[in-house]
């Protein structure tokens, strides 16, 4: 078997444009135009490179990007009282916080000073409750586009079993628990869970999220299962997933490619995440289907 590709750089710009379309129609009934702001602290290359693309797609999509670029000893005070006046300004509908933070910052403490109604990467403490208990609210982007990746390939997931390899706090737990929400048996996987293999081959659903290159292996799947790896890996081999692609897609019935699978997703749903932001406090209804 050769499982198909998912597309994940084709699902991102049609999730983009409509977005955009969203946002004209937003602006033309409201006037306003929203707003992302990024904060990136340090010249860490990798997260240089996301705060621009990020920046981009914001404008792409008809919105405004406001950024900030901080050097690496900033003082976490400075970051705080940088956060309290981006939560009072009114035409910020969206604060993101670029991570990884310098290690001298407690990015947690930053993380739950952002307005909850203004984290449109989904962190805050209140927004996972809200995800936990079913109450509208951000829901972290990288798991997000993997849900919109699965419901796009597979349709209805009730009923499905999944695997979630990898347990953070930004992945692994809201990608469990949105899984949940669409009706699927779960069972999240980390570093202690025993005979891995044989946990993850009662999957119809695979997510793997642990950050070790080319992990899960072919024989490691139940044939036709649906594989989405969030794992960016650079390797001497080059960036590479958690999931060994090559062996893998003779076993899987579907899976995402590293690059070009949950990557752009990413980048796709903090905008959508921004726009939806803008939409509530305007009290204006947004596409459910966004
Ligand atoms: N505040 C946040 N920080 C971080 C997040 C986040 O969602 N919010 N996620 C990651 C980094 N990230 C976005 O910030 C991100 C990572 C990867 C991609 C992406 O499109 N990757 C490409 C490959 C690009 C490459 O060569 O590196 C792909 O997979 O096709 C987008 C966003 C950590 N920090
Ligand atoms: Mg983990």
């Amino acid at each position: 078997m050769s499982a198909r590709r998912i597309d994940g750089k084709a699902a991102a710009l049609a999730l983009r444009q409509q977005v955009a379309a969203e946002v004209a129609r937003f602006q033309g009934t409201t006037g306003r135009v929203p707003g992302l702001v990024t904060v990136l602290v340090g010249e860490d290359p990798a997260s240089a490179v996301y705060v621009r693309s990020k920046g981009r797609a914001t404008v792409e999509a008809g919105m405004q990007s406001f950024e900030h670029k901080l050097p690496a000893d900033t003082s976490e005070a400075d970051l705080l009282a940088l956060v309290e006046r981006l939560n009072a300004d009114p035409t910020i509908d969206g604060i993101l916080v670029q991570l990884p933070l310098p290690s001298h910052i407690d990015a947690n403490k930053v993380l739950t000073r952002i307005d909850p109604d203004k984290d449109v990467d989904g962190f805050h403490p209140v927004n996972a409750g809200r995800l936990a208990i079913g109450l509208p609210g951000f829901v972290a982007c990288t798991p997000l586009g993997c849900l919109k990746l699965l419901r796009a390939e597979l349709g209805d997931l009730s009923g499905k079993d999944a695997v979630v390899i990898g347990r953070s706090n930004i992945v692994g737990k809201p990608m469990a628990l949105l899984l949940l929400g669409d009706s699927c048996t779960v069972t999240i996987a980390h570093s202690r869970t025993r005979d891995l293999p044989a946990v993850v081959r009662r999957a119809d659903i695979v997510v793997a999220a642990v950050g070790r290159p080319n992990m899960v292996k072919g024989d490691w799947l139940k044939p036709g299962a649906t594989v989405i790896d969030v794992g960016i890996n650079r390797t001497d081999d080059g960036l590479v997933g958690d999931v060994d692609f090559a062996d893998a897609s003779t076993v899987a019935g579907a899976i995402t490619p590293v690059p070009g699978g949950v990557g752009p997703m990413t980048i796709a749903c903090l905008i959508r995440n921004t726009f939806v932001s803008a939409a509530r406090r305007e009290g204006f209804t947004v596409n459910p289907q966004l």
